[in-house]
């Protein structure tokens, strides 16, 4: 039986679009002002500028030099934990500036609720830090809806790709994999997710279905069929 629920965002709660036209672009405009302001002053933010240029060679002294890197990586949509622990920063500025509004489908946030009401665990896995995930829940156009989640993971748990990266969260919640229900729009992580043990739904919002064996579904109140079953 399913108790708890473990969902990505881009694309599953929340649109590509929303990412990759707001969020994206707002990081763009606003994190080398940023940088270059609060690398002296912040250990936070020094910290992930070391780890910038530990990944990509640059001296860690030429912040210029890191900032392109960073622009880069945006553009590339480049998973780094650096890049989107700093970007989780920027975005921070942003929602409680009112600039940021998180979107979340209508279906998401319907049964997310329904589900918190009926005693499923529900928790985040998404390559957004931590903070950029309770930022998004946390000023959706909808309202709050961090109070129905128990835990956030990121990619300071692993990529989201791996096996181990579940198999990680698997041991932090404490539970059987089989007890588990991953939400993701991306096949390659519905896969690493079932290598260790737990079911799946596939979420294709949009476009032709694909031909697989996997449960797809166009939303959240498909997956509930897929979670009144199991
Ligand atoms: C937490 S909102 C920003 C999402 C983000 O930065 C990203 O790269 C999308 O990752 P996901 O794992 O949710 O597809
Ligand atoms: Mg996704």
């Amino acid at each position: 039986m399913i108790r708890v629920v473990l969902t990505d965002i881009e694309g599953t709660t929340s649109s590509i679009s929303f990412v990759h036209d707001v969020l994206f672009p707002y990081a763009s405009e606003h994190l080398p002002r940023f940088v270059r302001e609060q690398h002296q002053d912040s250990p936070a933010v020094s910290e992930q500028l070391d780890a910038v240029a530990e990944v990509s060679g640059v001296a860690r002294e030429d912040v210029e030099g890191l900032i392109q890197v960073l622009e880069t990586w945006i553009r590339e949509d480049r998973k780094e934990t650096s890049l989107k622990t700093l970007q989780g920063m920027v975005w921070e500025q942003g929602y409680q500036q009112g600039e940021l509004k998180g979107h979340i489908y209508a279906d998401a946030a319907d049964y997310l609720q329904r589900w918190h009401d009926r005693g499923l665990r529900l928790f985040v896995y998404s390559s957004g830090s931590v903070k950029a995930q309770k930022l998004i829940f946390g000023f959706t156009t909808e309202g709050d809806f961090t109070p129905f989640f128990s835990g956030y993971f990121d990619t300071r748990i692993g990529g989201k790709k791996e096996a181990v990266s579940y198999r990680n969260i698997l041991s932090e919640l404490g539970v059987e994999a089989c007890t588990v229900l991953f939400l993701s729009d991306v096949e390659a992580e519905l896969e690493a997710a079932e290598e260790a043990g737990m079911q799946t739904a596939w979420l294709v919002r949009e476009g032709d279905l694909p031909k697989t064996e996997r449960f797809v579904a166009r939303d959240f109140a498909e997956v509930d069929t897929l979670l009144q079953k199991r």
